[in-house]
């Protein structure tokens, strides 16, 4: 984020029925994060659309990281994993362990504390990270999230575990937190009850979020957030043109993010 003056995190969730002819899922994942890279702190691929393909699309999401390592972006992977405990540890070895390990995984929380508990453990003794949900960018987010219970909603109960997870200390911790963007009314909030978490902001472009609508979420200095945008980046252009389609969305939403948190875009 420093280093290269952004917070946007590009988006991969590959379509191929999208892409314009002969050019398959691994294609466009390069030319979109190579075409980017400059204006992105992080790349999210979205794990559901590589399954998706079956072995080829595994097999797509492998070089993806590679190719990550290779340019030093960070990836955060976005499988939204969460299962009883001995499974749980399973999927952190699958994903924050070893040789497909990212920077970051996504967790779902909502089976309970104690499943995420092996993630946490993972990202301590790895030097990772994960990104909990707290409060999804989804129409029905509130259905469950928003209930009330005696320690709050339940989002915010999720918020106090985070928190708990990181510890008291300087910085920030390695358990960040996922705030849709289509929410700019609570990012208050949830960056006061999440001193310590980095913000995941999805729902920027194609779900309505605005990257102007999201300054609360920032820390001074432009910091603690970081905002994800998938298709408005993506597949800026179904064309053969979609890599500089690409490429110019991201610089413009670079800028738009910055202008909002108040930081100057380097040139
Ligand atoms: O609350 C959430 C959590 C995750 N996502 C994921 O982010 C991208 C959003 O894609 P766009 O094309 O930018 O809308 C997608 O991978 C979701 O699974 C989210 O949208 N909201």
């Amino acid at each position: 984020m420093e280093r290269l003056g952004t917070r946007l995190c590009i988006g991969l969730d590959p379509r191929p029925e999208w892409h314009p002819a002969g050019v398959d899922l691994w294609d466009h994942c390069r030319d979109v994060l190579e075409a980017c890279e400059r204006y992105a702190c992080a790349v999210k691929p979205q794990v559901a659309f590589f399954e998706a393909q079956g072995l080829r699309g595994l097999e797509a999401l492998f070089r993806v990281l590679e190719l990550a390592r290779q340019i030093e972006i960070p990836v955060i992977i976005d499988a939204k994993r969460g299962d009883i405990g001995s499974t749980a540890e399973a999927y952190a070895a699958a994903w924050m362990r070893g040789a497909n390990a990212g920077a970051a995984l996504t967790v779902n929380p909502y089976l309970g504390r104690d499943t995420v508990q092996p993630f946490v453990d993972a990202a301590k003794e790895e030097g990772g990270a994960i990104f909990c949900l707290v409060k999804t960018s989804n129409p029905g987010a509130g259905d469950l999230q928003d209930l009330s219970t005696d320690r709050g909603t339940v989002s915010e109960v999720v918020s106090s575990w985070t928190t708990d997870w990181n510890e008291v200390g300087k910085g920030y911790g390695p358990v960040g937190a996922v705030v849709g963007a289509t929410r700019p009314v609570e990012l208050h909030r949830f960056r006061q009850l999440l001193p310590r978490s980095l913000l995941l902001l999805p729902g920027v472009g194609a779900q309505g979020g605005k990257p102007a609508d999201l300054a609360p979420a920032f820390h001074p200095g432009g910091r603690g957030a970081i905002v994800s945008a998938s298709r408005s980046v993506e597949y800026a252009s179904r064309g053969s043109d979609f890599a500089i389609a690409a490429r110019g969305s991201a610089k413009e939403l670079r800028e738009a993010i910055n202008t909002a948190c108040e930081v100057v875009t380097p040139r």
